[in-house]
């Protein structure tokens, strides 16, 4: 609702109230206008000052109505109610003016802001645009450029910034509230001609037409496929070719046909997913509200190779003490190095002091021993681990917490190495450690909860968003991605080439294809893995050379390998580039060869593969891994998964995540489209539905956010 009061006789004050965020719903709009109306009808009333409660001003329309039948006055009419006001009305803007929240404070007459506010139309990332006329009056009021910037990209500003750019009238660092009713007082008696946005001519600049185009081509070039940015670009270039009243119908035809977009649900979707992942539950029961996290204050990394690096910069960035220790000499000064530098170009872009001093290196393990938490990120090879963290139980004080940066070994065997397994868990960051925002926060059947509560919190405090997962081969997403790749394999057995495979995937939305994943993360990582775990050996010939446990296996990855063609670092995988270390992927018709040969050597008969096959081939034994994760219990629900893959492999976020894309493709349409491919390829592992996505789809394809209630209680396996 929003709350009237007056204050010092003359001001009338509208006071937002709907925690946390002051968003309008329907209570607040009928709050606002009621409120408006009465401030107009007491006489005594000379000026109205609109604030938000509890410091913070408007995070914009109400999300969580979207969904639902519309009720309470509209957004448009409310504004124009305000701005049409012959009484002065004052935004009085603490904490965030955000959405609709900017846009009602566009429409008062004057805006302050408190220093530490921040404004911004987010509508994009939620496949909208801001259609209360934001899209209309903001170019009004700071010209065509910088609105193009502000509403096709989401970027939220400092209020000093807004006040550089002309949207705020003024800035304090003191109360401002006090400061709005002061003004308001000011400016009582003045006339409102000047102060009504709509009225103001939109700026011409003569290159305008270029202006347009550029924004269209960088919108097209960042959005991968997603509609909202440029039909924001569009939104604003109603406002320099119509007048404000038509340019408000354009703005509202074409608000209509994004938020009716499939697009939108799914970004909408995302956005709730990102946040109930921190609501966390674990298989045996523990939860983020009843598991208290340890405080930590300085924090362990060890090994400082490419992992462990990024991982100490994102923990000196987040304020922690750390203790870095790598043993070989030579390595732990070209990582001092490397560290140094990533810390100056972090603090230059974010504007902060820098973080050297928080950081003290070390060749020797024992300087640990008096660390809240270790961070383990040595060579994924399980028996140096398990020598570390036999050590590290020795070493470290009681209580310490024992991590380890692992992308899918078991967590209970490396738990089991320790005199605290309850103490043990995984944090699987995603490489660059300090760029990428997700971490998996992986529990042992033995981590205790508050071990998983001290991890989710820390990945927070670094900045992460945090999902905890059960503990399997590959947690949930190198799991899942295991599918998909060897999709990927199979389908250039079967006649496809690396070029078309990724050209399907880039289409629906990836920033790359598979393969030019694989050539930049370097393909001697999973041959490794694979050697490993006994898939390579020359004693797979003749019949035995696609077949692994009775499946079928592609030996395609391996034997690129072979040839030392390990991707970008050696300026040869399934792509070639122009040197080792090229980043540029020109397809290679040694590759051609290579396939047609080993087609002819297994009996292969090559053939047209279509587009749609490429993308259901690719996605959907992907898919259904993840209902198989779900059902395992290793995922508390769905939005684990969407998030883990929008935010870590990704996905693109305008199709919210590979369980929300197969809620909307239809779990029917899932299962019927797996059961063909098996059908035509029974030797192909992961085309089985699997029982959850089966049970799913027999009840009709429930909403997503009813799954948690037919998947079983979750429970960690390996
Ligand atoms: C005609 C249509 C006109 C306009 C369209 C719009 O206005 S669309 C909405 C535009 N606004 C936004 O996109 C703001 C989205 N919110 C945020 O960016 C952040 O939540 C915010 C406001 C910066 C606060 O961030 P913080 O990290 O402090 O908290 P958190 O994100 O966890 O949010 C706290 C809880 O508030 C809920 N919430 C936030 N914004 C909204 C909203 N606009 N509508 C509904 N709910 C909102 C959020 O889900 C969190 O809820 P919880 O249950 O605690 O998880």
């Amino acid at each position: 609702m929003a709350f009237y009061s007056r204050v010092s006789g003359s001001v009338g004050m509208i006071t937002l109230q709907n925690p946390p965020v002051n968003a309008l719903s329907a209570a607040v709009r009928q709050g606002i206008v009621d409120a408006m109306h009465r401030a107009l009808s007491e006489p005594e009333v000379k000026s109205v000052v609109i604030c938000g409660q509890n410091g913070k001003f408007c995070g914009g329309a109400d999300i969580g109505e979207f969904g639902a039948k519309m009720t309470g006055p509209p957004l448009v009419p409310m504004v124009h109610l305000i701005e049409a006001a012959s009484k002065p009305v004052v935004a009085a803007i603490e904490g965030i003016a955000l959405g609709g929240g900017l846009e009602l404070a566009l429409s008062c007459h004057y805006r302050i802001a408190h220093s530490k506010a921040r404004l911004g139309f987010p509508e994009v990332a939620l496949g909208l645009l801001p259609g209360a006329g934001g899209t209309q009056r903001l170019p009004r009021l700071i010209g065509v450029p910088a609105s193009l910037d502000l509403i096709t990209t989401g970027r939220q500003v400092t209020a000093a910034e807004a006040r550089q750019l002309g949207i705020v009238d003024e800035v304090t660092d003191l109360n401002a509230v006090d400061a709005a009713v002061k003004f308001a007082q000011s400016v009582a008696d003045k006339s409102l001609d000047a102060r009504r946005i709509s009225t103001y001519p939109c700026p011409r600049p003569p290159d305008l037409d270029t202006i347009f185009e550029r924004a269209m081509q960088q919108v097209r070039r960042s959005a991968r496929g997603a509609i909202a940015p440029g039909t924001c670009v569009q939104a604003v270039h109603a406002a320099v070719t119509l007048p404000y009243a038509k340019g408000m119908e354009r703005e509202r035809e074409l608000f209509s046909v994004l938020f009716n977009s499939g697009q939108a649900r799914a970004l909408q979707y995302y956005f709730f997913a990102q946040r109930a992942v921190s609501r966390w539950s674990t298989a045996s029961g523990a939860r983020w509200d009843t598991s208290k996290p340890r405080p930590v204050h300085k924090a362990a990394v060890i090994g400082l190779g490419t992992m462990g690096r990024g991982i100490t910069v994102s923990l000196a960035q987040a304020g922690f003490s750390v203790v870095a220790v790598e043993t070989q000499e030579k390595q732990l000064s070209e990582a001092k190095q490397a560290v140094s530098g990533m810390l100056e170009r972090g603090a230059k872009r974010r504007g902060v002091p820098l973080a050297h001093d928080k950081i003290k290196y070390s060749c020797s393990v024992q300087a640990v021993a008096d660390v809240d938490l270790v961070i383990e990120a040595v060579f994924e090879d399980m028996a140096l681990k398990k020598t570390i963290f036999q050590q590290l139980s020795a070493i470290c004080k009681p209580g310490a917490l024992l991590c380890t940066n692992t992308s899918g070994l078991d967590i209970d065997e490396l738990a089991s190495q320790t005199q605290s397994p309850e103490l043990v868990v995984g944090m699987h960051f995603f490489a660059p450690a300090h760029v990428m925002q997700l971490l998996e926060v992986v529990y042992g059947p033995r981590s205790s909860p508050e071990a998983v509560a001290t991890a989710m919190q820390m990945g927070k405090k670094m900045g992460k968003v945090s999902v905890a997962v059960g503990n399997c081969r590959g947690f949930v997403g190198n799991r899942m991605l295991k599918l998909y790749l060897e999709q990927a394999f199979f389908l250039l057995e079967e006649g496809a080439t690396p070029e078309q495979v990724d050209q399907v995937l880039e289409e629906f939305g990836f920033p790359m294809g598979v393969f030019k994943v694989s050539d930049l993360s370097g393909l001697d990582i999973g041959w490794k893995v694979r050697k490993a775990d006994g898939l390579v050996s020359p004693a797979f010939t003749g019949t035995s050379a696609r077949i692994r446990g009775g499946s079928r296996y592609s030996p395609l990855g391996d034997l690129l390998c072979e040839q030392g063609r390990f991707g970008q670092k050696t300026g040869k995988g399934w792509y070639q580039y122009d040197k080792p270390g090229g980043r540029v992927a020109k397809p290679d018709p040694w590759l051609f060869g290579f396939l047609e040969d080993y087609r002819a050597q297994h009996g292969l008969v090559a053939r047209r593969i279509d587009h749609q096959e490429v993308l259901e081939r690719c996605l959907y034994p992907l898919i259904n891994e993840g209902f198989q994760i779900l059902q395992d219990g290793i995922a508390a629900g769905p939005e684990d998964i969407d998030v883990i893959y929008v935010l870590g492999y990704g996905w693109p976020r305008h199709r919210g995540g590979p369980m929300f894309y197969a809620s909307q493709v239809g779990l029917d349409k899932v299962v019927e489209r797996l059961e063909h491919y098996q059908q035509i390829h029974p030797d192909v592992p992961g085309l089985q539905p699997c029982r959850l996505l089966r049970k799913l789809a027999a009840i009709s394809n429930p909403a997503i956010h009813k799954w948690r209630e037919v998947i079983q209680k979750p429970r960690s396996q390996l």
